[in-house]
């Protein structure tokens, strides 16, 4: 009697991973519930970041910022970005087609992955007519972030964000790639990557299928083209982690949010020797 329990169970729950499984092949469903959970994480609406659009700094408040230690502002933006990360942790969670990858993959995919939508997500926040980006609770220009000392990183980022926003992409349109961005069968240290793979093209069937649908087909090479200088501006990103936490470990190490030295702190930084997945 026992024993026969869990074969009976056992079948409902492959039905139901597999009718989970199943509405990746009906794009609309994937897409909507793809656009849905974009828009439950995304932290601001495009239209409450219209209304404060001419926000901007004073003189005061810009030297406030400048007059920061270089770790003091680090830790004021490594806490957004910690923030960010956590929503794009939330965003993943609530895709089908992740969902459904085991946990070791989840995880691969939001270390190699997650940065990387946070800056998709981030052109949002971009006034590109005065070259601004929103910045507690204002519109900052580049020279709010001087004392971060990586001029190179905030011009990266800010023309990362303009070729972004010339896309003119819809929301929409940004909830598919960012989905595209972080399901990606490429990644490195994968269990199961042929059910990556699976997700992966199903995420790109929804993604072409909006584009034809908004007669924008074109669109979809010039977003593999974005993928390139993300995973550029992402390396750059780590490359001035790594430079800030050896000239101050103890912020680094300690003061950082603990889920950030999780998703950014390879293997290689805590522990010397060959980096293994
Ligand atoms: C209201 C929501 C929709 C906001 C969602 C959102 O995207 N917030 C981002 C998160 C963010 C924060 C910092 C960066 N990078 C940097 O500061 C470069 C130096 C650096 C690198 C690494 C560490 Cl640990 C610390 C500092 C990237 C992104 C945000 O707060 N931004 C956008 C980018 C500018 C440069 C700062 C303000």
């Amino acid at each position: 009697r026992q024993d026969r329990t869990p074969q009976v169970l056992q079948p409902m729950a492959s039905a139901y991973s597999f009718a989970g499984e199943l509405s990746f092949f009906f794009p609309d469903e994937l897409c909507a519930s793809i656009v849905r959970s974009h828009r439950e994480t995304s932290q601001c609406r495009v239209e409450d970041l219209q209304a404060l659009r001419w926000k901007l700094f004073s003189r005061e408040e810009i030297q406030a910022y400048q007059n920061k230690s270089v770790d003091e502002m680090w830790q004021h933006c490594a806490i957004r970005l910690t923030d960010a990360v956590q929503y794009v942790v939330e965003f993943a969670k609530h895709i089908p087609g992740f969902r459904i990858l085991s946990q070791n993959d989840q995880i691969a995919l939001l270390k190699m992955g997650s940065m990387e939508v946070v800056l998709v997500r981030m052109s949002r926040l971009f006034n590109t007519e005065n070259n601004t980006v929103f910045f507690d609770g204002k519109f900052a220009g580049t020279e709010v972030f001087k004392s971060l000392a990586c001029g190179d990183l905030i011009t990266a980022v800010f023309d990362f964000a303009h070729g972004m926003c010339a896309l003119k992409l819809t929301e929409q349109q940004i909830a598919l790639f960012s989905a595209l961005v972080l399901i990606n069968a490429d990644r490195p240290c994968l269990e199961d990557r042929g059910r990556v793979q699976r997700v992966q093209r199903s995420v790109e069937l929804g993604l072409t299928h909006i584009l034809h649908r908004d007669n924008q087909d074109s669109l979809m090479h010039k977003l593999y083209q974005r993928m390139a200088v993300l995973r550029s501006l992402c390396g750059l990103h780590m490359e001035k982690l790594r430079w800030f936490s050896q000239r101050y470990p103890l912020t680094a190490h300690s003061l950082f949010p603990p889920l950030y030295k999780e998703l950014f702190a390879s293997e290689a930084e805590l522990l010397p020797g060959p980096t293994h997945c």
